[in-house]
C-alpha cells in the first residue's frame, strides 16, 4: 500500500516549469533514491511535497490524505517532514537545545497552559527531555550535547538536522542531499542510522548526488532529469538506463 503518492505533479514559476507531470508511489516502510542533475527540480519537487511551495497542478496523497491544502505544520502533524540541503540549526543554542526546540506545540509554549496545566507541562518537558537524550545516543552526538550547533563539523551538522526532524516523531522523512559536505566516516554512520530508521517502520526518500553510497543504501531509485522522472527501479537498473546516462552526460557513471 502506498504511503506517498505523488500523481502528475508540476511546478511552473512564470514562464519557467521547475518539474512536470511527476509520478512517484512510496510504499509504506519503503527506502527510495531520488537522484538528478542540478537543477532537475529534485528540491523543489520536495519543497511542494511537503508545502514549502504551491505546485500548479497534480495531486500529492499521504496515507490516504489530501496534502495539498494543508499547511507544512499540518503535513510534519500527519507525519511527512522533511530536511534542507543546508541545515537550518539554531546556532548559538546548544545540540540538546535544538533538540529540544524542534517538536512543535509544547504546551509549554502557551503562558495561558503554563497557569492551568503546571503539570502537565513539566512532564511534557520531562518526556521530551528524554526523547532528546535518547536522541543524543541514537546519533552519537552526546559528547556535543552542550556544545554550540554553530561549531559543529558539516556531518554533525546534518546528524543534528535528523534528529530535530526525528524529534517530531515523523512516519515519512524527505533527506535532501544528507551526506553533501560530510566525511566518509560519518556517510557511514549516517547510512546506518538511515537503514535502523527504516528497519523501525519510518519511510524515506533520499535525494543525494553521491550515487556509490546511495545505491548501497537504497533497493530503489526515481532519476529526475530537467523537471521529469526519467527512470525508476533498482539502482542498477537505473544508473545503467541509456537516459540516465545520457543526463549526466555519459562521464558522471
Ligand atoms: N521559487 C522559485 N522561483 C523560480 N525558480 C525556482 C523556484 N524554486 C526553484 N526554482 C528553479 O527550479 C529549478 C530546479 O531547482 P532544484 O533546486 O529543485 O533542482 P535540484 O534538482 O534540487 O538541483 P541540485 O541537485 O543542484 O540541488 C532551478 O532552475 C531553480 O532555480
Amino acid at each position: 500500500m502506498s504511503l506517498l503518492s505523488v500523481k502528475n505533479l508540476s511546478a511552473r514559476f512564470g514562464a519557467f516549469t521547475a518539474f512536470d507531470g511527476v509520478d512517484i508511489e512510496l510504499a509504506k516502510g519503503s527506502l527510495t533514491g531520488l537522484i538528478g542533475t542540478n537543477g532537475a527540480g529534485k528540491s523543489t519537487l520536495f519543497s511542494a511535497i511537503t508545502g514549502y511551495i504551491t505546485p500548479s497542478s497534480g495531486e500529492v496523497k499521504f496515507d490516504g490524505h489530501d496534502m495539498l491544502p494543508l499547511s507544512i505544520e499540518k503535513r510534519v502533524e500527519k507525519g511527512l517532514s522533511r530536511t534542507f540541503q543546508v541545515p537550518r540549526e539554531f546556532s548559538r543554542l546548544s545540540v540538546f537545545q535544538n533538540l529540544m526546540a524542534a517538536p512543535p506545540n509544547q504546551a509549554g509554549e502557551s503562558l495561558a497552559k503554563l497557569f492551568i496545566t503546571p503539570g502537565r507541562v513539566r512532564r511534557q518537558e520531562a518526556e521530551l527531555a528524554e526523547r532528546a537524550d535518547s536522541m543524543l545516543q541514537f546519533l552519537n552526538l552526546a559528547r556535543v550535547a552542550d556544545t554550540p550547533a554553530g561549531s559543529l563539523s558539516g556531518g554533525q551538522k546534518k546528524l543534528l538536522e535528523l534528529g530535530r526532524l526525528l524529534m517530531l516523531e515523523p512516519s515519512c522523512i524527505m533527506l535532501d542531499e544528507p551526506f553533501a559536505g560530510v566525511n566518509p566516516v560519518l556517510v557511514e554512520e549516517l547510512s546506518q542510522r538511515i537503514v535502523e530508521l527504516n528497519q523501525r517502520g519510518i519511510t524515506l526518500l533520499i535525494i543525494e548526488h553521491d550515487l556509490a553510497s546511495l545505491s548501497r543504501l537504497v533497493p530503489r531509485l526515481y532519476a529526475m532529469d530537467r523537471g521529469r522522472i526519467i527512470a525508476e527501479g533498482k539502482p542498477s537498473e537505473v544508473l545503467a538506463d541509456p537516459r540516465v546516462r545520457e543526463a549526466y552526460m555519459g562521464g558522471v557513471i
